[in-house]
């Protein structure tokens, strides 16, 4: 069932385009991310749908009720919505049950509504602390607390772990990924970050400028991303110029398939390829040659950058292997690829010029 539908939402600041005909839909339970470069408009899609802001264009409807359009508006406080802001943002001066109560009625505040929340977010027994004695994911758990005390119809997050180190944001995310799911709630989180956005949602929003430029579940987006832009920015590319035809390109790493949805023939294409894609081996018996430039090891997996003997038409390449990588800057490599690539049509000088005026606008 859809749960949230925006249709051609628009929001404009003086000169800033926040919002441009924004269209989205979220099924109920799901979480979606989105995701995008500081001041693309994540913020201001939070806050419309919050109730916040309030958007020159465009409808938005929750569970089949319009939010807002033309001629509707619901108030903020009317919208059953859940708001953790950026950093969670406490009241100071409350403890931290009485945080959690802070939105619910009188009723409720006499049921187990709170104790229930505390228990959910993994705090029991410390509702009596001040939120200056809790660490910085605690305060974040209180915070969602807060938000889904109500039984929020959706949950909106925005940020919600940049203020932590990377332990601490790592075992935060799941933990809330699992209480959301848990109670079935549906949620939107904002996010500049990648790897949170692809491993914390069912589905991810990309965007730029005030657009969004793609929706699709997370495989989808990582490898088949609907621009240059976007494969850039949700990972690692490496990227080669050949012509396509007949639904393939000729490189020297043989010939490649190039991807459904791509163009099947363009005289000038740009090719990408993701670190996943190629294969490094003995030099011996591979189509393309080269050699180690450096390593770079992150635990789970490590990132090798080489440098083809043969002009490739592209940058260094650059390569993920599970564990520790088996070469050293220096060694000499085989480089294959395997499965199927993506190829962009790559822009007229006119059409370079039209993108740059409709940004300047
Ligand atoms: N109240 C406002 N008045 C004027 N301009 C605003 C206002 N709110 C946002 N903007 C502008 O709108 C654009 C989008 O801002 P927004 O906060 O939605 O971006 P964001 O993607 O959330 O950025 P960040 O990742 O840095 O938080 C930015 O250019 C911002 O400066």
């Amino acid at each position: 069932m859809t749960k949230l539908q925006l249709s051609n939402v628009s929001k404009r600041f003086q000169a800033v385009q926040a919002l441009k005909d924004v269209s989205l839909e979220l099924d109920a339970g799901q979480m979606l991310a989105v995701l995008g470069p500081s001041g693309c408009g994540k913020t201001t899609l939070l806050r419309s749908i919050a109730g916040f802001e309030f958007p020159d264009a465009g409808a938005i409807s929750v569970d089949g009720k319009v939010f807002m359009n033309r001629r509707t508006w619901v108030r903020p406080e009317k919208r059953r919505v859940g708001y953790v802001p950026q950093n969670g943002v406490l009241f100071p001066h409350l403890t931290v049950a009485k945080n959690i109560a802070f939105g619910l009625s009188r009723a409720e505040r006499k049921s187990s509504r709170v104790s229930d929340m505390l228990a959910l977010v993994g705090m029991d027994g410390l509702g009596e602390r001040m939120p200056h004695e809790l660490s910085g994911g605690q305060q974040q758990r209180v915070a969602l607390a807060r938000a889904l005390a109500p039984a929020p119809s959706l949950v909106l997050l925005d940020e919600p772990f940049s203020a932590l180190d990377a332990g601490l944001r790592a075992a935060l995310r799941e933990e809330v990924r699992t209480t959301l799911k848990a109670i079935g709630a549906t949620a939107i989180m904002v996010t500049h970050d990648q790897e949170e956005a692809l491993s914390m949602a069912d589905r991810v929003a990309v965007m730029r400028h005030g657009c969004c430029v793609q929706v699709a579940d997370p495989v989808s987006l990582y490898k088949y991303p609907a621009d240059l832009g976007v494969a850039r920015f949700v990972g690692e590319a490496t990227l080669l110029q050949a012509p396509v035809a007949n639904g393939c390109i000729d490189t020297l790493f043989g010939r490649l398939k190039v991807a459904s949805g791509c163009p099947e023939n363009c005289r000038r294409a740009t090719i990408m390829l993701r670190p996943e894609q190629f294969v490094v081996g003995k030099p011996q018996g591979q189509p393309v040659s080269g050699r180690v430039l450096k390593t770079i090891y992150h635990g789970h997996d490590a990132l090798i950058y080489l440098r083809a003997d043969a002009p490739l038409g592209t940058e260094d390449i650059r390569v993920r292997v599970m564990g520790a990588p088996a070469f050293a800057p220096g060694d000499r490599v085989g480089i294959a690829v395997s499965g199927d690539v993506m190829a962009y049509p790559q822009p007229s000088p006119e059409d370079e010029r039209a993108g740059r005026q409709e940004r300047a606008a």
